[in-house]
């Protein structure tokens, strides 16, 4: 054991009791003390956590893998080290240090995937707010080799959703097999994920084209250097619209970020041959249908890309703190976390909501 950080007894923390039960705000959940804290864990006091639309699939059960149960979701979390537990070797954060939670909280580091730097497949992968709990608490356990160290110019609240949508579709943009001057192609590009990845691909010097629905949406990607706007819910013709945006060629990638399936059913359409279509979104029992012939014929390239390994994660971060990317959010209590819920799945969240976990 190692902390000269007063650490309570019980937190505040919401809790999934099952999937068709109200989420519970409680008050008393115990507080793991430092002294049962095993080699190579750490005890994290939460400033704040993004909510990302993966814990409302976790806290629904949609996807075909399920989360544990009970369950504490969240993993956008921001906070300080308080302690770390006794007997670990080299650790490389320090009592005091500022700190993000991401979804990978632990990986092997030794299997072929973390190996080859895929650490985010692990075969004994660990996920906040997933398969251990995560950061929708005062105080969150996670591992001292996988926690992230937050630049000191950038404030908690902002650092909080890169730590997942910022990571994730910074590196999607990363491998999407784009240059500068290119157009990419962003469905679902005023959520959560979205609005941040207009903002790194711009800063990559690539063209957006923004597929979301509503004035709000389309004014902020629009504010944040998207060139091209198309409304799903209004357009008659999507690819139509897509091409007539990029000189009637078709994009050269497209970075899917919806939770809908129906997002991804025209993307082979409206990229030009040699595109690369990102996989991102994670619609619930969704089946991706590509068309074989066309797939072929233009030379398309269809990636999977899973959130991102420790230095995409400070990668994304250190381009947040140079200003670059800047993180469109509404700060709520842990109180509010139902209603943001709600609101992620009538798509009304536009940008993030960022939880305050020291009120
Ligand atoms: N691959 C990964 O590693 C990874 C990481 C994080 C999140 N995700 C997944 O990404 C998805 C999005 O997460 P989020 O937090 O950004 O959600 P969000 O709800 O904030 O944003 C989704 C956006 O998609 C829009 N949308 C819905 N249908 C659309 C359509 N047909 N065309 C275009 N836009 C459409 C919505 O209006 C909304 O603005 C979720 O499924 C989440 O689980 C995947
Ligand atoms: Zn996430
Ligand atoms: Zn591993």
């Amino acid at each position: 054991m190692s902390s000269h950080f007063q650490i309570p007894k019980t937190q505040k923390a919401a809790i999934v009791e099952s999937n068709d039960a109200p989420l519970r705000v409680v008050s008393d959940h115990p507080v793991k003390q430092p002294g049962e804290l095993a080699p190579g864990e750490c005890l994290v006091r939460l400033d704040c956590s993004g909510v990302c639309h993966t814990d409302l699939h976790a806290r629904k059960g949609d996807w075909p893998v399920p989360a544990k149960l009970p369950l504490i979701g969240g993993h956008e979390g921001v906070g300080i080290v308080v302690a770390v537990g006794a007997h670990t070797q080299d650790s490389p954060v320090k009592l005091g240090d500022r700190v993000g939670i991401k979804w990978l909280a632990y990986s092997c580091l030794d299997c072929e995937p973390c190996r080859k730097g895929i650490e985010q497949s692990c075969e004994k992968g660990k996920y906040s707010g997933f398969t251990v709990d995560g950061t929708f608490s005062q105080y969150v356990v996670s591992y001292v080799n996988h926690v992230t160290p937050i630049p000191s110019s950038l404030p908690s609240d902002e650092a909080a959703s890169i730590l997942c949508a910022g990571v994730t579709v910074y590196r999607a943009i990363k491998y999407s097999n784009t240059h500068i001057g290119d157009w990419i192609v962003l469905p679902g590009a005023g959520g959560g994920l979205g609005h941040l990845a207009v903002q790194y691909a711009v800063a990559m010097g690539l063209r957006v084209v923004a597929i979301d629905t509503g004035a709000e949406k389309k004014n902020l990607c629009t504010k944040l250097g998207a060139e091209a706007w198309v409304d799903f819910k209004e357009t008659k013709d999507l690819v139509g619209d897509i091409k007539a945006a990029t000189g009637g060629k078709g994009a050269h990638a497209a970075v899917v970020t919806a939770a809908t399936g129906a997002a991804y059913a025209q993307a082979i359409d409206y990229l030009r041959p040699g595109g690369t279509l990102m996989v991102v979104g994670l619609p619930a029992q969704a089946k991706l249908s590509a068309d074989i012939f066309f797939t072929v014929i233009k030379s398309i390239n269809i990636v999977g890309s899973y959130v991102g390994n420790r230095q995409d994660a400070r990668e994304a971060l250190d381009i947040a703190a140079r200003g670059k990317v800047k993180c469109f959010f509404e700060s709520k209590p842990l109180s509010a976390l139902s209603e943001v819920y709600e609101g992620l799945e009538q798509g009304k969240i536009v940008g993030r909501v960022v939880l305050n976990m020291t009120d």
